[in-house]
């Protein structure tokens, strides 16, 4: 009830939401389980260099370090194993472990201590991604269930290959903005782009007729 209170009253601290270019960065997991296994499949394609410190792994970090690179240092978890590390996430089962690696963090590393989110420095959200559009949902903490479940109706509201449309507009805004010099021109077609036709046309698999489409109204509004 003590959290009800405070959320009422606006005292809770609000997480800021951020996309993150981690290509190159130092991610560094401590555990390999379950848990692990969730945070590191967001991790995919990012480019990041994962170390995972961990006595153990289940068989499904095993499978997924096949197709994904990953190094994997058999052992319990020593302060020295973070000292690179630009993210750091502490996922084993013992709460001592996870507050030793709190304890020995330097303060710019981000720690996510995932039993403990007001230790944090940050949180996951819950996201859907269609190519090169991710839609992240959080609660900041207080039910990841509830952003679990709206990431599941989101994934039936855009189609599987929606990102195919989000790829037309990158490549037809490009084309716009080094073809036209007129700011209200160039807005005024970018936002005709959003015309929920090129999206069916895209969806449906009716490119010939989307790009014709295109031209046409390229044509007429330069
Ligand atoms: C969204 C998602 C993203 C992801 O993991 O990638 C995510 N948790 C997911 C699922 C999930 N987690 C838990 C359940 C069981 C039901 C329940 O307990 O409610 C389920 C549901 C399930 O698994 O079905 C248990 C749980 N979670 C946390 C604690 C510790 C605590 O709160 O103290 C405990 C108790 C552990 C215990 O009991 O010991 C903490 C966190 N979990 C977060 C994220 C961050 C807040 C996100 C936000 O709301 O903004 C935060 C704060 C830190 C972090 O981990 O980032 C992912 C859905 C992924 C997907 O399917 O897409
Ligand atoms: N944040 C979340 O979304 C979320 C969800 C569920 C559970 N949890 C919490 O996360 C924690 C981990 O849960 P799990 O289901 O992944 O547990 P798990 O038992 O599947 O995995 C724990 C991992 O920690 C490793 N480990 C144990 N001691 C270690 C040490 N000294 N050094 C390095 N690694 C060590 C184990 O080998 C194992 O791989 C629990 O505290 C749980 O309460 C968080």
């Amino acid at each position: 009830m003590e959290n009800i209170q405070n959320t009422k009253k606006g005292v809770f601290s609000m997480y800021y939401p951020m996309m993150l270019n981690i290509e190159g960065k130092n991610v560094a997991f401590i555990g390999g389980g379950r848990v692990a296994y969730q945070k590191l499949k967001g991790l995919e394609n990012t480019k990041a260099n994962i170390t995972i410190i961990s006595p153990s792994i289940i068989p499904e970090i095993e499978e997924w370090m096949k197709r994904h690179r990953a190094k994997w240092i058999q052992k319990e978890f020593e302060p020295s194993d973070i000292e690179q590390a630009h993210i750091i996430f502490a996922a084993t089962s013992h709460a001592e472990v996870n507050r030793e690696v709190k304890l020995h963090k330097k303060e710019h590393q981000l720690l996510l201590l995932s039993d403990n989110p007001k230790e944090s420095d940050f949180l996951t959200p819950a996201v859907v991604r269609r190519g090169k559009l991710a839609l992240a949902i959080s609660t900041n903490g207080a039910s990841p269930a509830l952003a679990k479940k709206i990431k599941r109706d989101l994934e039936q509201q855009f189609a599987e290959n929606f990102g195919d449309y989000v790829q037309f507009l990158e490549e037809a805004r490009k084309m716009v903005i080094n073809k036209i010099d007129d700011a209200e021109k160039k807005k005024g077609i970018l936002v005709r782009l959003l015309d929920p036709i090129f999206c069916e046309l895209t969806i449906n698999g009716n490119i010939e007729k989307r790009d014709q489409l295109f031209m046409k109204l390229f044509a007429e509004l330069r």
